[in-house]
């Protein structure tokens, strides 16, 4: 359904000189450093995959998803989406896909959302019929009737990235494309978002390719990851097969009524308590979180706790 194959996009990075005129100058000096931002990445996703395509800042992410929708050409290499060449067939292309950018709105941002959504159904050619049964759906899924009237630019974030994921659906795309759509949300929109995104893969059958820096957004959505590092491929499977790579520390930090008595636990890497409050940083392939949960309960009469999970930068880090 989606094939990369050796696949590489190489910028030109212009050499600048120092100060206002040494800028100018180096515009046309002409040289320049070139910079493979993705290099020789080959992958297959199947129909109805929900792949994590994950990496740290600079790692080529963005890159790739621009290449798989055509609007990067890559230097080399090939790819197909649904059997379509995105740079030969760019809007045959579109008319197949959705792209969110959560970084980026794709929506017109002085005009209320309905406007922007009459604007794509008029783009993609939709029929009156489909149009109102998709406000009717997106509104259950997405509740975008609460903001239909209001100019984007008022939106909150939340409200704002699902207007952006239901314009990206309007014309029933079966493959999605997503960069970072949770990013600087709030814990209840994040969840509301996931929510979503599951019903697409598991109910609508979308073929979904996700990146994202949030390790939330990958263990409760996707089925497989792909990890790239300074352009390249470093793993490839299923969400299992990254947790035991790399064992995915998790930190448990928990307030006791009364000072802990802490014992070592196998799993257990580190526990530091300071008064009552301790935090312990646990491997989740060596001891579960149910069975930490009643060992810690143990120590003492826990008052709070609470569990966060490894970034996506310190989970790169431990695959080396
Ligand atoms: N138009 C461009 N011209 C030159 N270099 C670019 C361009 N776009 C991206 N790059 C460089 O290519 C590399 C990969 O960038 P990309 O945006 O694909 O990374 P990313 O994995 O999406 O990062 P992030 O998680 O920060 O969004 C970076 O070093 C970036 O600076």
């Amino acid at each position: 359904m989606i094939e990369a194959h050796q696949l590489r996009k190489c910028f030109k990075i212009y050499k600048s000189k120092k100060g206002t005129l040494g800028s100018m100058l180096s515009l046309f000096s002409g040289e320049y450093e070139e910079k493979n931002a993705v290099d020789s990445i080959s992958f297959k996703i199947n129909e109805g995959e929900f792949v994590g395509y994950i990496g740290p800042n600079g790692a080529g992410k963005s890159t790739t998803i621009k290449m798989l929708s055509g609007i990067l050409h890559p230097t080399s290499g090939k790819v197909t989406v649904l059997g379509i060449d995105p740079q030969k067939h760019r809007k045959k292309l579109a008319q197949r896909i959705g792209i969110v950018f959560g970084q980026r709105t794709q929506l017109w941002w002085d005009l209320p959302v309905k406007d922007s959504f009459e604007i794509l159904k008029h783009m993609y050619k939709i029929e009156d019929r489909a149009y109102q049964k998709f406000l009717k759906h997106y509104d259950d899924l997405l509740d975008i009737g609460q903001f239909l009237h209001t100019p984007v630019r008022k939106l909150s974030l939340g409200q704002r990235m699902r207007a952006d994921l239901a314009a990206a659906m309007i014309h029933n795309p079966p493959v999605l494309f997503l960069d970072e759509p949770t990013i600087g949300l709030d814990i209840v929109a994040k969840h509301k978002i996931r929510d979503f995104l599951q019903e697409m893969n598991k109910a609508e059958k979308k073929t979904v390719i996700l990146t994202t820096h949030d390790m939330d957004d990958i263990e409760q959505l996707c089925s497989r990851v792909i990890v790239i590092n300074q352009g390249r491929k470093i793993l490839d499977g299923t969400l299992e097969k990254l947790r035991t790579h790399i064992g995915l520390p998790s930190i448990l930090t928990v307030t006791y009524e009364y000072l802990p008595k802490p014992n070592e636990l196998e799993g257990i890497e580190r526990a530091e308590c300071t008064g009552r409050k301790c935090t312990i940083v646990y491997d989740r392939s060596k001891i579960s979180s149910p069975v930490l949960l009643r060992e810690i309960s143990k120590w003492g009469t826990p008052l709070d706790i609470q569990m966060t999970e490894p970034d996506i930068e310190e989970v790169i880090q431990n695959i080396y």
